[in-house]
């Protein structure tokens, strides 16, 4: 049975494709602090969580069985990325499913801005009838900059666009065609800010995007400009807001999101023209129905070790690609592992080459699998899909990534080769047909061998009273030899043998092997 830890009130509705597997239970848990947490963490093999959960390293460290952290949503910075990264925890998110919630959110920001609507309901609440107070401006013709042009600030930019609003855009990372394909002005921050009457933020909070809005950049802002944050606290620095606010350069602001949350002491809470919402851009029931069934599905692909969508600490590989390179993710494994039994001294350079119709492929999951292979049987760690490249950096190993259209006769080929402080070696292989692989080639010699089970790997002179003794030696151990291939570059040069035997060929069987004349090498392989 696996554990899964449902936390920060996750839709009931959308667990449902967790309910339904029979080998999953299901646990809600209540607001805990870290130490809580950090107790009963031990306990699940996943944990899904939306913003209030703050999955720390301690978290992390004490978490050992879990495998999966889903976010509820689209922010993962209450996600000790690193730490999960490194135990090889994979972390997934939801980044669809709340768009409209938020865009909607910051819309009627937007305009409860501009007409005071929060302000205007208090009063009447408080039973004036105040028509003076509450002078509005209109949005028509006036121009809205958006920082961060992604899901949420492309939908913004057509509602916007709706309410005949002149719309631009700061985002270094899109392109002008795809700004200009939305009808939106792509500017440059200053820009941005000397030209926009209204300016939100849409983008994640970063090392670039923290404190953006500071008070140099708010100076450099328009006169009476209102600003909206329905993104993430900590990219709009409050204090230098306040100070502009009580100024009167800034005319309004609405945050929905603090950089320290819950909130309810800041100062701008008691300024009349600031309003807020307590993080509320994702709360409306369609959202939370549609991010708890997407993490739901997720976590159960994850658990299941099936295709993940959305990964947030590996990258998601599309389904095209995934079903061009998925008969070829065991087989590169498996050539990693292969050379990290083969290769003796330090590790410090793996190069894969990818040759034929692979090469036409995005292979960078191909290399984490050749990577998982290599550092698999060297640690005593879980080497997974997210931890590999880690780990490898960790390590000093230096990976290599490269593409060569001639595959040698085959249809596709994988060329590894690793290099340590004493040798190097190189396997390439292959799949005849769909699913059936091969190492056809080890430093140069051409193979034909299975990768599976136990292989005897014995390079060697090419001279007669060799491949008979090694039999002979392997015989009287009473192991069987399921195949055998020898392959040479020239007559009486230097030849590799490879033996796939039904048992492990015992230590001192090696050692004799080994005082053969002519025996170069011997080496036990495990796949
Ligand atoms: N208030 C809420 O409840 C709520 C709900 C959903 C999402 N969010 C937040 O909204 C934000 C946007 O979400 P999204 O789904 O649109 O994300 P997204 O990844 O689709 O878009 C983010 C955009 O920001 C751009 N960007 C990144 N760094 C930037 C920088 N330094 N300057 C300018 N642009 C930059 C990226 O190029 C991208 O286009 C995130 O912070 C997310 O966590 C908040
Ligand atoms: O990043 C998000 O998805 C939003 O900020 C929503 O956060 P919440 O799930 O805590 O409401």
């Amino acid at each position: 049975m696996q554990k899964v830890l449902v936390m920060d009130g996750v839709s009931e509705e959308g667990l449902r494709p967790l309910r339904r597997e029979e080998d999953i239970e299901v646990v809600i848990g209540h607001k805990m602090t870290e130490d809580e947490l950090v107790r009963v963490i031990p306990e699940y093999d996943a944990l899904i969580v939306r913003s209030a959960t703050k999955v720390t390293p301690r978290v992390v460290e004490a978490a050992a069985n879990l495998k999966v952290i889903g976010r509820a949503g689209v922010g993962v910075d209450n996600i000790n990325l690193e730490a999960a990264t490194a135990r090889g925890i994979l972390v997934v998110n939801a980044p669809d499913g709340n768009t409209i919630a938020a865009t909607e959110h910051t819309i009627a920001m937007m305009l409860a801005l501009a007409r005071n609507i929060p302000q205007a309901v208090g009063r009447l609440k408080e039973g004036v009838w105040d028509k003076k107070a509450f002078l509005g401006v209109e949005l028509r013709d006036k121009t809205l900059g958006i920082i961060g042009l992604g899901r949420i600030g492309s939908a913004v930019a057509k509602r916007a666009q709706a309410l005949e609003m002149n719309v631009a855009a700061y985002d270094p990372y899109i392109t002008e065609e795809k700004a200009a394909g939305m009808g939106v002005e792509l500017l440059s921050l200053e820009d941005l800010f000397a030209r926009a009457d209204f300016i939100t933020v849409h983008m994640p909070k970063t090392k670039e995007s923290y404190h953006m809005i500071d008070a140099a950049a708010l100076a450099q802002m328009k006169d009476g400009v209102r600003i909206i944050n329905c993104a993430r606290g900590g990219i709009i620095e409050e204090e230098a807001l306040y100070q502009a606010m009580t100024a009167g350069k800034v005319a309004g602001a609405a945050l929905d999101v603090f950089e320290k949350e819950p909130n309810t002491d800041s100062p701008l809470l008691s300024l009349p023209n600031f309003i807020a919402t307590p993080h509320l851009g994702a709360s409306t029931r369609e959202a939370q129905l549609n991010v708890a069934v997407d993490v739901s599905d997720e976590i159960v692909a994850a658990l299941r070790g099936k295709l993940v969508k959305n990964t947030v600490n590996i990258p998601s590989v599309n389904p095209q690609v995934l079903s061009a390179i998925r008969p070829y993710l065991g087989l590169a494994e498996k050539l990693g592992k292969f050379l990290a039994q083969l290769v003796g001294g330090r590790i410090n350079k793996l190069e894969v080459v990818y040759s034929g119709e692979l090469a036409k492929q995005e292979v960078a999951s191909l290399t984490t699998a050749v990577v998982k292979g290599l550092l698999d049987p060297i640690l005593q760690v879980n080497v997974n899909f997210v931890n590999a490249p880690v780990l490898a950096k960790n390590r000093g190993i230096q990976v290599f990534q490269a593409i060569d259209g001639e595959a040698d006769g085959y249809a596709s080929l994988i060329t590894v080769k690793v290099y340590s402080d004493k040798t190097e070696k190189s396997v390439a292989g292959t799949l005849f047909g769909v699913h059936d692989p091969r190492i056809v080639m080890i430093d140069g010699y051409r193979i034909d061998t299975v990768p599976e089970g136990y292989l005897l790997y014995v390079p060697h002179l090419d001279k007669p009273r060799i491949i008979g003794p090694v039999g002979v030696l392997i015989g009287e151990h009473n192991i069987n030899i399921a195949a055998m291939q020898v392959g040479r570059k020239e007559v009486g040069g230097r030849a590799v043998m490879m033996l796939s035997v039904d048992a492990p060929v015992p230590g001192e069987t090696l050692q004799e092997i080994a005082r053969i004349e002519g025996v170069l090498d011997v080496k036990m392989v495990s796949l």
